[in-house]
Order: C-alpha cells, then sequence, then structure tokens
C-alpha cells in the first residue's frame, strides 16, 4: 500500500533529506516511517512537525542538505543561492520567524537558474505566485510582505534545529 503525507524527514544513515508532498512517485514517507522504527527511535530517520506549506513547481524533491542559520536577515540566502545547487536543498532555520520574509521571486529564481533541488523556511516568504511559478521546491510558513534586513547575524553550514528536530550539514 502507498500512502502519502506531507512531513518532512532526513535520514542520516542515507546522507539524504527526504521531503515529500501530497504525492511522491517513488516513496511514501509514512512506509517509510513504518519500516524505519528503529531508525525513528534512535534518531537516524527524524520528521520535522508538519508546520510547512507547499510552495513552487516541485511539489516533491530531495538532496543533500545545505544548512543557514539567520536572524530576519537574507543576506547570506543570496550568497548560497548564487552557488551552483547541484540538486540540493537549502535548509534556513528562521527561528520560525514571523517578523518578514527570508525568501522572494528573486531569489526563488536563481535558486531554480543555480539548480537548486529545493528550500525548506522555518520561516516566511514573499512573492508566492512567482516562486509557484519556479521548477524548485519550497517550504516555508506562510508568506509576509515585509522584506528582511540586510544585515544579521548568520551562520552557515552549522547544525539547525527545526522544533526539536536537528538538521545537519550534508545529511
Ligand atoms: O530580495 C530579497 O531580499 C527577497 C525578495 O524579495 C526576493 O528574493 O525577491
Amino acid at each position: 500500500m502507498r500512502t502519502y503525507d506531507s512531513q518532512l524527514a532526513s535520514l542520516t544513515r542515507r546522507s539524504h533529506a527526504i521531503i515529500s508532498g501530497d504525492y511522491m512517485a517513488s516513496l511514501a514517507t509514512a512506509d517509510v516511517c513504518d519500516v524505519n522504527t528503529g531508525h525513528l527511535s534512535n534518531g537516524d530517520l527524524r520528521v520535522l512537525p508538519p508546520v510547512f506549506k507547499i510552495y513552487g513547481q516541485r511539489r516533491a524533491f530531495s538532496g543533500p542538505i545545505t544548512t543557514l542559520k539567520v536572524f530576519d536577515g537574507n543576506v547570506l540566502v543570496r550568497e548560497i543561492l548564487e552557488t551552483r545547487g547541484e540538486g540540493r536543498v537549502l535548509v534556513i532555520d528562521g527561528g520560525g520567524s514571523m517578523r518578514c520574509a527570508l525568501l522572494g521571486g528573486n531569489l526563488a529564481q536563481l535558486a531554480q537558474n543555480m539548480g537548486w533541488a529545493g528550500i525548506v523556511v522555518n520561516g516566511c516568504i514573499r512573492d508566492v505566485d512567482e516562486i509557484n511559478g519556479c521548477d524548485i521546491g519550497v517550504r516555508a510558513l506562510a508568506s509576509h510582505p515585509r522584506k528582511p534586513n540586510k544585515k544579521c547575524q548568520s551562520e552557515k553550514h552549522v547544525p539547525v534545529y527545526i522544533g526539536d528536530m536537528m538538521i545537519r550539514e550534508g545529511e
């Protein structure tokens, strides 16, 4: 039986993030959980809280993770998306901020052009129609019209937390 849900799981041993939408052609995340109860218990398989909305053309996407931790600013988001994505997934820990957007249409277009598979934002995005036109997958908490700061403390390639789930660079 194939069942589908909209959760995100991170598999340490396979060094991959698995992000599924309502439908994923080759992988049912519920089935992955059912056959990996041991990995769920020991933390090798992690499921993020199901709080993300689905944006972008790719409802399902996967790839090695690049991590970024920011505080209401996105200078490093642009810097990272200007590098070749090669199918990677950028995970932005914005601390769940509802104060501004961390990603908009221009950056989503850049991500598409540079070959990123997707972006997960623990925070907000804007320019939803433009993002939905891009051939990438995007998960975010909500849309917000305000732009982010251009100066902020940020750290790249560090372990980040979404809820109580840790996500590491390269998983
Ligand atoms: O430029 C920004 O900081 C965010 C944005 O609106 C875009 O990517 O279009």
